[in-house]
């Protein structure tokens, strides 16, 4: 048995590489440039979506929305008891469904940081999915990442909070990094000096818990330096532009093709 992938882009690749120490990875791509990648990355190929079918129990989708709707017609009625995973942003399981007919679907909904197998990924189900094809579901991708089971009604907003989230972090680092060019960093060390600072700030947060708000007061002494740069975050609508920001993307889901 092995887990078939469709689309090795951003996120086909980045599973792949996460998937390879528990199964074998067997990959389809439209792309003959994508598939000689994948072969030189130590997976298999198959030269036809038919052959990738063959001995796969888990097919992950991981292909653009516009694409998807034709992979899903070559899929229709050929997935008898294979579980079908899809990370397509914005495509609903009743709309997958609707096009490959009855079969098991998992809809999940990753992040780029599967690449470092250290993903976010929400996930739900249809009912055609057994207890066993969840255990088989959890057992492979929990090797890419923390895996969440939500309802439906939530993947959208899951889409627009951790989906898009490391875009959205990406800037906030990028910000910050010229922050510290600007007081007289060179880049390199400004940017180590920012991820040292996030990725201990989010270990804190995770260790000790509690809300940031109260750590923001441990940080900011009473008429000290810390204070000043929050009342300036306050003053532009620092938490109301995250917000905005991400009900903007979380409204796009709706829309995409
Ligand atoms: N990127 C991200 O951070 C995230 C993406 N997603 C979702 O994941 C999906 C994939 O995104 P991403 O990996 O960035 O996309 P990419 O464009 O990087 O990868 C998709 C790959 O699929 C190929 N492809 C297109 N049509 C077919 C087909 N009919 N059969 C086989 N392969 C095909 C593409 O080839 P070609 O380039 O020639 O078209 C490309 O190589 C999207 O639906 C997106 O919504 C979800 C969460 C995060
Ligand atoms: O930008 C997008 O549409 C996809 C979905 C989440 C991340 N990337």
């Amino acid at each position: 048995m092995h887990v078939g992938i469709i689309g090795y882009g951003n996120m086909g690749s980045s599973f792949a590489k996460g998937f390879m120490e528990k199964v074998q990875v067997v990959v389809y791509d439209i792309d003959k440039d994508k598939m000689q990648k994948a072969l030189e990355d130590g997976f298999g190929v198959a030269q036809k979506l038919e052959f990738l079918l063959k001995d796969a129990h888990l097919v992950l989708l991981a292909v653009k929305p516009k694409d998807a709707k034709g992979v899903l017609e070559s899929l229709r009625g050929k997935l008898k008891d294979r579980v079908l995973v899809s990370i397509v942003a914005g495509l609903s399981l009743k709309e997958i469904e609707s096009i490959v007919g009855e079969g098991k679907i998992i809809r999940a909904m990753p992040n780029l940081n599967v690449a470092v197998q250290r993903g976010t990924i929400a996930y739900t189900c249809n009912s055609e999915v057994s207890h066993e094809d969840e255990e088989e579901f959890i057992r492979v991708f929990s090797s890419c990442g923390s895996l969440y089971r939500i309802g439906e009604d939530l993947i959208d907003a899951f889409t627009a909070l951790a989906g898009s989230g490391p875009a959205f972090v990406f800037k906030f680092l990028s910000a910050l990094i010229l922050a510290g060019i600007r007081e007289g960093f060179s880049y390199e060390m400004s940017k180590s000096i920012v991820l040292d600072t996030v990725i201990g700030s989010c270990e804190v947060l995770k260790k000790f818990g509690g809300h940031p708000e109260e750590w923001i007061t441990k940080v900011a002494s009473p008429g000290g330096t810390t204070i000043e740069g929050i009342k300036v975050l306050e003053e532009g609508g620092f938490s109301g532009i995250l917000m905005e920001c991400v009900h903007r993307a979380w409204e796009k889901t709706k829309k995409l093709q």
